[in-house]
């Protein structure tokens, strides 16, 4: 998809499309729509990140809160989105023996505990043996720290989101 097919779109389009580029927060592409018309691929994400840095910190970590726990309840239950599940198999967090599966929902307890929001990491650049070990890590992180890492994170899985609808390659991140 060019981006002249993109500028051309109407709001209910531009938001069918690109509605999900933040997991479940629409609002996000609803509201960046009205930016049009984008220069490039470049153009439109920078938009979708300025709006979340331009969140105050509740929405910053309202956006987290949106996210499905990785290789959780909802992998197990068939209701991830669509990219979600195909992120979360493609790291082959669907393959979890259950004691990998109950160690990483113990870990992903304890993050939430301390931090208010889920863990969240880009499961594309990641692997089944590094999401413990890198949720174990970033556990220790000062809140302020974690929560820019973890936003970072959610820009990650925007940046490859928006590479496969528009079929461009993406950046090495
Ligand atoms: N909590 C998460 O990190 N969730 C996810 N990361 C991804 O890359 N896809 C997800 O659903």
């Amino acid at each position: 998809m060019d981006i002249e097919k993109v500028n051309s779109m109407d709001f209910g389009e531009f938001v069918d499309v690109f509605g999900n580029v933040i997991e479940r927060c629409p609002l996000i592409a609803a509201a960046v729509w009205s930016q049009r018309p984008f220069s490039n691929l470049e153009d439109l994400e920078k938009h979708f990140f300025d709006f979340i840095d331009a969140l105050p910190q509740s929405g910053r970590e309202g956006i987290l809160r949106c996210h499905p726990d990785l290789a959780g309840r909802e992998l197990q239950q068939g209701t991830l989105s669509a990219e979600s599940r195909r992120e979360q198999s493609g790291a082959g967090l669907a393959s979890l023996d259950a004691d990998e599966r109950l160690r990483l929902a113990e870990l992903n307890a304890q993050y939430r505990a301390r931090f208010g929001f889920p863990f969240v990491l880009a499961a594309r650049r990641s692997h089944r043996a590094a999401v413990p070990r890198e949720l174990a890590r970033r556990l220790r992180c000062p809140p302020a720290q974690e929560l820019r890492t973890a936003l970072a994170e959610v820009k990650k899985i925007g940046h490859l989101r928006l590479a496969d609808l528009l079929g461009t390659p993406p950046a090495r991140l």
